[in-house]
């Protein structure tokens, strides 16, 4: 039912840290179990009791129990042995729950983790249904369906392995044949039963499902406007009935499970109790065969259901663990966070070359040097490769060959960092986070660390306050989903604004101002280089405006692959 080979996969989809919690978690299970059975061992001289109250039992301990003037101090221990037992049961549930979200939380997080440190082309090539579903469908999935199920598995084998093991040891041709009928019914009916194979689309129709949902909320506009609410709903909606079909048709397997164990043992049972009447002989046996029933009955059943109904679990999520080790092993860059890096005099693209595809090369051994405080155009028709170079000097790709090189040092992983934290980048279309006004431009500062007499100067220099007159919260005021309430103009502004923010040495500009009207780019453009005349601030300017270019010292367009001075 399941292999080693499984158990070590499921083992090691489990974070590091929480790997070692494992056994405490799988021993607590194995505890509760033991438990429940010990429970069920203590029940039962009361139940004969209750049935015959003349039984009589060799053990004197079990006399003594059932004995009528000690019936109080017995049914006193009853209550405090399942009063402790259950303490402890909800003790174990509250951990091994706590466990169960912990390692959920932990994959989602190392996942998020491995996105986010990766490079731009790793993002570019993600599917963003699978980053949706990687991040919440499949930790979630994992912990609740696979990992528990294994604990589950773990532990009602090793209860039905000792039950039977009894049985065989005190009823040994009567549990052998009712083991035999067991294998044989549940032969027959698995062979008989046709399961689809739905369990692997289930991966698959999940990111269907998310990536028709993003394409209805990002693509509102493009759909309203052309009146195409119907073709995209149905979309969305079949893809959805497949995804929870497939979800009913996993729950009914699950729960179908116990009605066809229910046939099962009440074959085997009628069988047990044709044998004992018929066959039994000495009184003493009967009430051993009755309490090996009747632990069958509270205990054998129930852990065939948890251990079948666990295994077509185990078997519909198995696809969350090929995910995770696929997602941990996702190679992450070395980035040092502690490294120093000045700009005193120059940034050079040294023969940088690029490309997509074999096929196609878009950057030829393109060199640039970019003295500090120098205003700098690069233009070219689209698709030439602009943003794509400005990618490699914001290391978002790595060239194929060619380095960046700062004041003589080449940028690597080990100071990207640093240099990273030397500039200001505002690109063509600028995502606005989820938050206020202030949670954007001062992005993870508190309100204590805000540098509130820049931000107002900024505002006024970038005439975003006129912006801010529209909304009754200022600075605190929210922007809404991807900045919903501002207008591309606006969204420019505060994206500038942003990028100035932090004092930046080198500003990159991609496209940053072609939303904005003639006035408000030409104030914003004016007051960038004024910056870079007092401070020396270096700008990167990528723009097709010949106005936008007049701002720049020198000029370079983008013609076939290589980039020339204009
Ligand atoms: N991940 C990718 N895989 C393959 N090709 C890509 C990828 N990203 C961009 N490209 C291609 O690279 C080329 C250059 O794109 P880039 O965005 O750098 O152009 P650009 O000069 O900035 O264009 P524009 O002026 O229109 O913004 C384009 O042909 C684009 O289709």
């Amino acid at each position: 039912m399941i292999t080693k080979a499984k158990i070590k996969a499921i083992i090691a989809c489990v974070p590091e840290k929480y790997q070692k919690k494992l056994l405490p978690f799988f021993g607590f299970s194995f505890g509760n179990v033991i438990l429940d059975l010990l429970s069920v061992a203590y029940l039962l001289p009361f139940l004969m009791l209750a049935l015959d109250s003349h039984s009589r039992f060799e053990n004197r301990y079990l006399q003594f129990l059932v004995q009528k003037e000690h019936l109080i101090y017995s049914i006193l221990l009853l209550i405090v042995f399942f009063i402790a037992k259950n303490t402890l049961s909800i003790l174990f549930i509250n951990y091994q729950n706590r466990l169960i979200f912990a390692v959920s939380s932990e994959i989602s997080k190392k996942y998020t983790h491995s996105f986010i440190h990766n490079n731009y082309l790793f993002y570019q090539n993600q599917d963003k249904g699978d980053i949706i579903k990687n991040t919440i469908e499949v930790p979630n999935n994992f912990a609740n369906n696979v990992l528990l199920s294994l604990n589950t598995i773990l532990c009602e084998s090793i209860i039905i392995m000792v039950i039977s093991g009894i049985g065989l040891l005190l009823f040994p041709k009567i549990t052998l044949i009712a083991i035999v009928l067991f294998l044989l019914a549940f032969a027959i009916i698995y062979t008989f039963r046709k399961v689809k194979n739905v369990r692997k689309s289930l991966s698959s129709d999940y990111r269907n499902n998310v990536n028709y949902l993003l394409d209805l909320i990002n693509g509102f506009f493009e759909i309203k406007s052309a009146s195409k609410e119907e073709a995209f709903l149905d979309k969305f909606n079949s893809s959805n009935r497949k995804l929870n079909k497939t979800h009913a048709f996993l729950t009914t397997l699950k729960n179908s499970n116990s009605k066809y164990l229910e046939i099962i043992i009440i074959l085997i049972i009628s069988f047990l109790v044709f044998y004992l009447v018929n066959y039994s002989a000495e009184n003493s046996k009967n009430v051993l065969l009755i309490s090996f029933m009747a632990s069958v009955f509270f205990k054998l059943i129930p852990s065939l259901n948890k251990l079948i109904v666990a295994g077509s679990s185990l078997k519909s999520y198995d696809y969350t663990i090929e995910s995770i080790l696929k997602n941990t092993s996702i190679e992450k860059e070395t980035v040092q966070s502690e490294t120093r890096i000045g700009f005193e005099n120059e940034l050079r693209i040294e023969n940088v070359s690029f490309s997509y595809t074999e096929e196609n090369k878009l950057i030829d051994n393109v060199s640039l040097k970019i003295a500090k405080g120098n205003i700098i155009g690069i233009s070219g028709r689209s698709g030439t490769g602009k943003t794509t170079l400005l990618h490699i000097i914001l290391k978002l790709i790595n060239p194929k060959s060619g380095k960046i090189v700062l004041d003589g040092t080449e940028i690597t992983p080990l100071n990207k960092n640093a240099f990273l934290s030397l500039i200001g980048y505002v690109t063509q279309e600028p995502y606005i986070f989820n938050g206020s006004i202030l949670e954007n431009i001062a992005i993870g500062q508190t309100e204590a660390e805000i540098d509130f007499d820049r931000i107002n100067a900024l505002t006024v220099a970038i005439g975003f306050e006129e912006v801010l007159q529209n909304f009754p919260d200022g600075l605190h005021s929210l922007t809404g989903n991807s900045g919903q309430k501002l207008s591309g103009g606006q969204k420019q502004k505060l994206a500038i604004i942003r990028a100035l923010y932090n004092d930046p040495q080198i500003l990159i500009l991609d496209e940053a101002t072609n939303q904005l009207d003639e006035e408000n780019e030409i104030k914003i453009l004016n007051y960038i280089k004024g910056v870079s005349q007092k401070e020396k601030l270096t700008v990167l300017l990528v723009s097709h405006d010949k106005k936008v270019l007049t701002y720049c010292d020198t000029i370079h367009q983008f013609q076939k692959e290589i980039l020339h001075e204009v």
